[in-house]
């Protein structure tokens, strides 16, 4: 990780804008930055809507702003024009430096530009201590926002909601909140009320950490290259009490069961749970939860989910061997048969939906159903 450029602040700095500069496009072309496919790259020229990105991030005055794949600067530009005291960049791709080193001087050094790759960037050592709040106190004037492929930006986010859950990473400054985009599809998904077509194990993921809001789509022609689909803009900001107090990893494999059959009736879902021959556990499960067995997964509110994963957890303190049961290792031939036309269907819904070659992974990881 290589630091660029580092900034000293003042409130008179803070108030300045930008100075003329060329434009992206200028810019694009000037140091010849034709977008890679390799690394997903799609650019927003259009600065009217990088504006409303970074308008529906909020209030960011006096704000460190992380801006996570800046590229040519398209959502760099309206950040160093908003009030945010600092922002801090990281890029992946080096072409991108010399075009961000000339925001840096035109901003008198308000920007910061990191040569990192954000799947392994260390965000809490990037904000000074004194940015800390308390979590159940406001947020602190810390700003999460990006731009970033739709292949990174899934993983990047279960891995943040990880350590939302934890308290660590940036998060252990407190409750940071978070304005990213992803393939529309997905923020749907990111969103999606109990009973929606789009309800999945994404859903309750982000749903019992944060509260979660699609801002606005973004149609694909918007982008230089257009990808095959449209882009939503997601605003996440932690919840102070998460909605299901247990272990991050307990609720991912809750939610792994449950969304495994998620229109099937929930007493289907939960026999996945345990072995074949511990139908015993399935009805203590049943009956812990209180949960109508006829309820679908899909139906099933985040609260609902609490309840099961507090049945689930009740069973592990008798047999805590029980959580390293894995249903896809042990099914019978007669349900890897049923898995094996599942996994066709997943595919079948992928295949056709013209997603970028890379989403097929990530869709297949978050449960699309
Ligand atoms: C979709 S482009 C968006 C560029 C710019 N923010 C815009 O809106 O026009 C994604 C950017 O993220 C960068 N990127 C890709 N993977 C990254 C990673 N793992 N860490 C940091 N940046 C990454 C790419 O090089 C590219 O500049």
């Amino acid at each position: 990780m290589k630091i660029v450029n580092s900034i000293g602040l003042s409130f008179c700095q803070m108030m300045q804008r930008l100075p003329p500069l060329p434009s992206i496009q200028e810019i694009i072309r000037i140091y010849g930055l034709s977008a890679r496919k390799k690394l997903s790259q799609n650019f927003l020229l259009d600065l009217n809507l990088t504006k409303k990105i970074v308008k529906s991030a909020g209030i960011l005055d006096g704000c460190i702003v992380i801006e996570v794949g800046p590229g040519p600067g398209g959502i760099t530009r309206p950040l160093l024009n908003s009030n945010a005291n600092k922002i801090i960049v990281i890029e992946k791709d080096s072409r991108f430096l010399p075009s961000l080193q000339i925001l840096a001087e035109a901003s008198k050094q308000r920007l910061e530009a990191i040569h990192g790759d954000i799947l392994s960037t260390n965000l809490s050592s990037l904000i000074p201590s004194a940015c800390q709040t308390q979590w159940d106190s406001s947020p602190p004037l810390v700003h999460i926002i990006g731009n970033l492929p739709f292949s990174v930006s899934t993983p990047l986010i279960i891995q943040w909601l990880h350590s939302i859950s934890t308290r660590s990473s940036a998060w252990s400054l407190g409750r940071i909140p978070l304005t990213l985009t992803f393939q529309k599809e997905v923020a749907e998904r990111i969103v999606a009320p109990p009973k929606s077509e789009y309800r999945c194990r994404l859903s309750v993921m982000c749903q019992y950490l944060c509260d979660v809001k699609l801002k606005f789509s973004i149609p694909g022609r918007a982008f230089v290259p257009p990808p095959k689909v449209d882009v939503g803009v997601v605003h996440f900001v932690p919840k102070i009490k998460p909605l299901i107090n247990q272990p991050f990893k307990v609720v991912e494999k809750v939610n792994r069961h449950l969304f495994h059959l998620p229109n099937k009736y929930c007493s289907k879902a939960v026999s996945t749970f345990f072995p074949l021959e511990r139908e015993d556990l399935c009805t203590d499960m049943i009956e812990l939860s209180g949960i109508n067995p006829e309820k679908r997964p899909f139906e099933l509110s985040v609260e609902d989910i609490r309840r099961f994963c507090d049945a689930y957890v009740e069973i592990l303190k008798r047999e805590p061997e029980l959580f390293e049961y894995d249903f896809r290792s042990q099914a019978s031939s007669k349900e890897r048969r049923n898995k094996g036309n599942l996994i066709q269907s997943l595919e079948d819904q992928i295949g056709n939906s013209n997603h970028f070659d890379d989403d097929e992974s990530y869709l297949k990881g978050v449960g699309v159903r």
